[in-house]
């Protein structure tokens, strides 16, 4: 599996709950020119979510299919539903000289990292098991059931906390976010070697005339 590309493939993990998709957001109204990718999920939609906007909501016959056709770059079973990543969309805004930003969890992550290792992994901590309950009851999206499993699930996925380039805590909201702009930023002002806009700016500087 070959990824060529031009723009970065970054990567946010974290348990349930950490506060990941809120942080993703608020980065991405900040650091314009990163696209996120829409997930495909066997997941039912919770209130409020939208088809293509939140997800890619599927029945589990189409997405088996869909295995099968190889859409996926990455996929995996997640608290009892399935999510994959579409290879094609990220592949395509990589070339086009996008950053893409994959939400996706540990297991995501590690197929990603052998399909494109110069990727850059972030994993999301809450500062404490009790406020990770807190957020996740708090959020009041999920049954009690729902919420049960994706906490005792947590402690496997932290466990994989380790495997990622970066770890921020999301303990206060505006450190957390300032943490992975900073990681952003950085991973963005790398050598024009490896980043398109930069090799088509000194292309641009040392034409004659
Ligand atoms: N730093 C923070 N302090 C307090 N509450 C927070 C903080 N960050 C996020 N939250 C809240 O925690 C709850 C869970 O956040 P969010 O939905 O972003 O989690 P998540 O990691 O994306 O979970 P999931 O993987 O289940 O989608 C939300 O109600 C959110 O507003
Ligand atoms: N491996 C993948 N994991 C994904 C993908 N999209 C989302 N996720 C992860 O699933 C859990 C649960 O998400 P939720 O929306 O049901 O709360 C969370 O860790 C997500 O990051 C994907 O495409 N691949």
């Amino acid at each position: 599996m070959s990824l060529d590309s031009s723009g970065t493939l970054f990567i946010v993990a974290a348990p349930s709950g950490a506060g990941k998709s809120t942080l993703v957001n608020a980065l991405l109204e900040r650091e314009p020119g990163i696209s996120l990718s829409i997930s495909h999920t066997t997941r039912p939609p919770r209130p409020g979510e939208e088809y293509g906007r939140h997800y890619y909501f599927v029945e589990r016959a189409e997405f088996e299919r869909e295995v099968a056709e190889g859409v996926f770059l990455e996929h995996a079973e997640v608290h009892g539903n399935f999510y994959g990543t579409s290879r094609n969309t990220v592949q395509d805004l990589l070339q086009q000289g996008r950053d893409v930003l994959l939400e996706i969890d540990w297991q995501g992550a590690a197929q990603i990292r052998k399909a494109k290792s110069d990727c850059v992994s972030v994993f999301i901590l809450p500062p404490s098991r009790a406020e990770l309950e807190r957020r996740l009851r708090g959020r009041g999206s999920d049954s009690a059931e729902v919420i049960e499993r994706r906490l005792r699930n947590s402690r496997g996925e932290i466990a994989h906390a380790h495997e990622f380039d970066y770890i921020i805590v999301n303990d206060r909201f505006e450190d957390a976010l300032d943490g992975l702009r900073a990681i952003v930023q950085a991973v963005r002002q790398r050598s024009g070697l490896q980043c398109q806009r930069h090799a088509d700016l000194i292309r641009e500087l040392l034409a004659e005339g």
